[in-house]
């Protein structure tokens, strides 16, 4: 069990604002941590790895690593961490990259065995794509073991199809490990795919803490289907005015009525919802 109880003043982009933050995560958890920019998610990770100071407390499986008095540094604390940029040692080859964490040659064979990444394992960084990169920086973070495993946005970087590649890879080395695991995420298909429970920070308090399919998907009452959007224009057309809606990397048309036109602003988050019919999905 991990228990956080921290706060943190931080100078957010409108002015102040108090990094608060209670939970109890159990052993095993994928924790997906997801909300706005600025809101407090990279902090947060710090504050766990001890690379940064906040007041509080904090224990792992009853081992204390921050009170009012005290706080573990970071080395001594239990965990892999797996940041977006991959932060490998680039004059070390792939095997000696995992092996400089621990000289446990069984579990970096291994590791890079269940990553497809035993091929590679005498390269140096900067002669491996994106993907490979980050693949070996979640190897390393999972050499000691370590009871806590933080990621942030590890994914952002990559390409769809890789991401997706990867993602089945994290998800084979948690039910191998069952290491509990934080993830930074903006990415909700992401999250359904990997997560246990969601938690969305925003300005610095959690403002929700559910099952992935209660947290994201939108859908409300007798609403079949909802997306979110960016309003983009608002197009006349005879009698009627159609509303021009990005959703993801589609352009949808939507028909509005004068009143709802007149009240809708280019620039705007909406929603694109219908009750009435059966949507029909086809494999592409
Ligand atoms: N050590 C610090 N002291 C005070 N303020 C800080 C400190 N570190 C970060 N901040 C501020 O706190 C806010 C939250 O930053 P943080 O990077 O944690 O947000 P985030 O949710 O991870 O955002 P993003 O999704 O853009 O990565 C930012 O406005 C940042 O400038």
């Amino acid at each position: 069990m991990i228990e956080i109880n921290i706060n943190k003043l931080l100078h957010g982009s409108n002015g102040e604002m108090n990094l608060d933050v209670n939970l109890k995560i159990n052993k095993g958890e994928f924790i997906a941590l997801s909300g706005f920019s600025g809101s407090g998610k990279t902090t947060l990770l710090r504050i766990l790895a001890g690379l940064e100071e906040a007041k509080g407390t904090l224990k792992i499986d009853n081992e204390l690593w921050l009170d009012d008095k005290f706080s573990l540094a970071p080395q001594k604390r239990d965990i892999g961490f797996v940041f977006q940029d991959y932060a490998l040692f680039p004059n070390f080859s792939v095997i000696d990259n995992l092996l400089y964490v621990k000289k446990d040659i069984d579990l970096a064979n291994k590791l890079l065995e269940m990553t497809e990444m035993t091929e590679l394992k005498n390269r140096y960084p900067n002669t491996l794509s994106g993907g490979q990169k980050q693949r070996i920086s979640l190897c390393r973070a999972l050499m000691n073991k370590p009871k806590l495993l933080l990621m942030d946005e590890p994914l952002s970087a990559l390409d769809p199809e890789m991401r997706t590649k990867l993602q089945n890879e994290i998800l084979t080395l948690h039910k191998e490990f069952n290491t509990t695991t934080i993830m930074v995420s903006h990415d909700p298909s992401e999250m359904y795919r990997l997560a246990s429970r969601v938690v969305v920070l925003n300005l610095g308090k959690i403002i929700n803490d559910g099952f992935p399919k209660d947290i994201l998907l939108k859908t409300k009452g007798s609403q079949k289907f909802s997306f979110e959007g960016e309003l983009l224009d608002i197009v006349k057309i005879d009698v009627i005015h159609v509303a021009i809606v990005s959703i993801g990397q589609q352009l949808v048309e939507v028909v509005v009525g004068n009143e709802e036109a007149a009240n809708l602003k280019i620039g705007q988050s909406v929603s694109v919802s219908t009750k009435a019919f059966t949507p029909m999905m086809q494999t592409l």
